[in-house]
């Protein structure tokens, strides 16, 4: 099993290969050469002489998704509890996470997600506003975008400016996307000894009065009370017959009052806290990236906003998004080389064999097509390395170019993940409930951005890319920061 197949050496008994993959300034350093010298599937060193397998074979990692054989890790299921509590979606299984995600996915189709450009377009604009009003030489746009992914969550999925959500609840999500934003030896040494303990005791440590726990506790308070303000509000306009703005949960509620609707009041709330988390940061550091790149790049840049241009040329307030290729080749390689989780692990809950695309050899030579995994053993799903493989996005994987998506170098082959075969969204039961809302919002900010400025990079540039629970851009001392020139065009 996982003991014969190999991989690289470990540098250390009590980390193993953890801080190579997780604490270095630079995520992949390692990771993506392993994955050159070892292939699609290989062994590594976790903490305390632990074997993990590292996957980014395709049909193996859509296996592991579609499998309800493989869980998420205890210690991430005891965070989860703690911040996002046990009523959100990411925490229900089986029959009842089917049926949440079907009362939930309405809200999220094509159709209903085209319905909040005008909160898109408002705050694009907003950013527009500030970045007119800013005389500094360079600015950091983490800030920026991050408070406007905040609003269009608040404005979009719960139909309030994100002040009507009180201050305490703001200035808590705030600290909560910094507590999110670190990483340290202690912290991967801690989850590694906690990951030894049973559930349910788990559990109860995250009583302990630590600062991260205390923080998440009270964003899981002011979730449920905010939550439950607004379907107390909802309900009493809907009840005076009062017209609603269509945001997400006022659709939602509503979904609630048919009668063969399985959606109640408490499973509107209880996704309060984890619809924030999972929307507001996600989006805000990828199109920091895509921002970084375009600075990086000014012939790049110069091609993506003429096609913006070409489009605000016809008709201003109906830009053709999905029609622009140059934008969505963008966005494509934005999520491929910048995928906001790029590394998650799974436990199984029994022994399963799991299916492999391409065969790989084990330390005594011979060819598997296949592995048996054994009950409680770990597999790291590397999502970053899956859209790195040469096979199918070309030759020149680790590069950023965007046109591999017109010029035919993207391998087309069987379906992986929700959007252009990436795993950004992973795939499968689970798969980002939101990834149409963030993709249309990417597609608004970036036409509103480049269309009117130009970035490029500070003299003193330094950009790196960090893993702390999610990707980030980073300065020269690790926080989080995507530095940038910005002048007006338009
Ligand atoms: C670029 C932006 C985004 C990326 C890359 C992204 C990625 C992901 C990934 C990888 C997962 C699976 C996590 C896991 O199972 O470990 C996920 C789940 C989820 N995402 Fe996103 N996400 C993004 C934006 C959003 C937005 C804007 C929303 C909502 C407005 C959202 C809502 C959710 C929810 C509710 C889940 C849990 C689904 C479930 O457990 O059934 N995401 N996302």
């Amino acid at each position: 099993s996982i003991r014969n197949i190999a991989g690289p050496p470990s540098p250390s008994w009590i980390f193993g290969n953890m801080l190579q993959l997780l604490l270095l300034p630079r995520y992949g350093e390692y990771e993506f050469e392993w994955s050159k010298v070892y292939g699609s599937v290989y062994r590594i060193k976790g903490c305390l002489g632990q074997n993990r397998l590292m996957v980014s074979d395709p049909v193996a990692i859509q296996y592991i998704l579609n499998n309800p054989s493989f869980h998420v890790s205890p210690t991430i299921q005891a965070g989860m509890l703690l911040g996002v509590g046990p009523r959100s979606v990411v925490l229900r299984n089986g029959n009842d996470h089917r049926r949440l995600r079907a009362s939930l996915n309405p809200a999220f189709t094509a159709t209903a997600v085209r319905q909040y450009k005008p909160v898109f377009v408002k705050l694009a604009r907003s950013i527009t506003e500030q970045l007119n009003s800013c005389v500094a030489p360079s600015i950091d746009m983490c800030p920026l975008l991050s408070d406007a992914t905040l609003k269009s969550i608040s404005e979009v999925v719960f139909g309030c400016p994100v002040e009507d959500l009180g201050a305490d609840f703001v200035e808590h999500n705030t600290r909560i996307v910094h507590l999110t934003s670190s990483q340290s030896a202690a912290q991967i040494l801690f989850d590694a000894l906690a990951g030894r303990l049973p559930q349910w005791l788990l559990n109860r440590l995250t009583y302990l009065p630590t600062k991260t726990f205390n923080a998440l506790r009270a964003q899981l308070h002011f979730a449920n009370r905010e939550g439950w303000r607004l379907v107390r509000e909802k309900t009493e306009a809907a009840n005076l017959g009062l017209e609603t703005n269509g945001d997400l949960y006022s659709v939602l509620l509503n979904s609630t009052r048919s009668e063969n609707s399985s959606l109640r009041e408490e499973d509107i709330v209880g996704q309060t806290s984890v619809i924030m988390i999972a929307g507001q940061d996600t989006t805000a550091n990828t199109l920091a990236f895509g921002l970084i790149e375009l600075a990086k790049n000014p012939q790049l840049q110069d091609s993506l906003r003429a096609e913006i241009h070409a489009a605000l040329g016809t008709d201003h307030d109906n830009i053709p998004y999905d029609s622009m290729p140059m934008l969505n080749a963008f966005i494509k390689e934005l999520l491929r080389m910048y995928p906001a989780e790029p590394l998650t692990e799974r436990v199984a809950s029994e022994d399963v064999v799991l299916p492999l695309a391409e065969s790989i050899a084990t330390t005594a030579g011979e060819q598997m097509n296949q592995i048996h995994i054994r009950k409680g053993e770990i597999l790291m799903l590397a999502i970053a390395s899956y859209q790195r493989m040469a096979s199918r996005w070309g030759n020149d994987a680790d590069k950023f170019r965007p046109t591999r998506w017109l010029d035919g170098t993207v391998h087309r082959g069987e379906a992986v993940g929700p959007y252009a075969n990436l795993l950004a969204f992973h795939g499968g039961a689970r798969t980002c409930l939101g990834w149409r809302f963030a993709v249309f919002e990417m597609q608004v900010f970036l036409c509103e951005l480049v269309g009117r400025f130009s970035f490029s990079l500070p003299m003193d540039h330094f950009a790196e890319v960090r893993i702390a629970n999610t990707l980030l851009p980073t300065d020269a001392q690790g926080g989080k920061r995507a530095l940038l020139c910005v002048k007006h065009i338009l």
